[in-house]
């Protein structure tokens, strides 16, 4: 049995804030604001993963009124996540996430956030796709105001 699920987020850049995308810390004048380190690209696989199983999204399991989530270390919260979809029965087919943002330009460090997200959904790198598109100066993102990240990821019960 398959199941599929889509996640998307949306986090504000701002001054004095590290720029944390995939897992990975890439050199940035600014970085993205959030109670937790606001990875957008994990936020989003994370949402992409529970709904697929039915499960909410992140804010239903990491609440950001909680203060045990201040400063939280996404990777942490998708392996939690992670747990959850094992719990259930299933494993990864594949997952393709578009990280939206006009820069930095984020082609550098695909293959660096590819293997991370295949590390925290103990799947292969040939299981996990990256892309980057800018929104040709257009909008909240073509101003450099924020990044978005969006994802699809198919999930595949485990024969037992
Ligand atoms: N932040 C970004 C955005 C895009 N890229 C790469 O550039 C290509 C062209 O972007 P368009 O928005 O003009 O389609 C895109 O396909 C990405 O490979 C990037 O590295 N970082
Ligand atoms: C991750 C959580 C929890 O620290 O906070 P944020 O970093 O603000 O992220 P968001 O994508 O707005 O929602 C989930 C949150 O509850």
């Amino acid at each position: 049995m398959f199941r599929i699920g889509q996640g998307f987020d949306v986090h504000q850049l701002t001054e004095g804030r590290p720029l944390i995308i995939g897992g990975i810390t890439i050199p940035y004048e600014k970085g993205l604001l959030g109670h937790s380190d606001a990875d957008v690209l994990l936020h989003t696989v994370s949402d992409a993963c529970l709904g697929a199983i039915g499960e909410g999204d992140i804010g239903k399991h990491f609440p950001d009124t909680d203060p045990e989530f201040k400063d939280a270390d996404s990777a942490k919260l998708m392996e939690h996540v992670w747990q959850l979809v094992k719990d259930k029965g299933y494993e990864l087919v594949n997952a393709d996430c578009t990280i939206i943002a006009q820069k930095p330009k984020m082609a550098p460090f695909i293959e660096q956030i590819r293997v991370r997200i295949a590390e925290l959904l103990e799947a292969d790198t040939e299981q996990i796709n990256v892309k980057a598109t800018t929104t040709e100066k257009l909008g909240f993102t073509g101003r450099g105001e924020g990044i978005a990240a969006q994802a699809v990821v198919l999930l595949k019960k485990v024969n037992v």
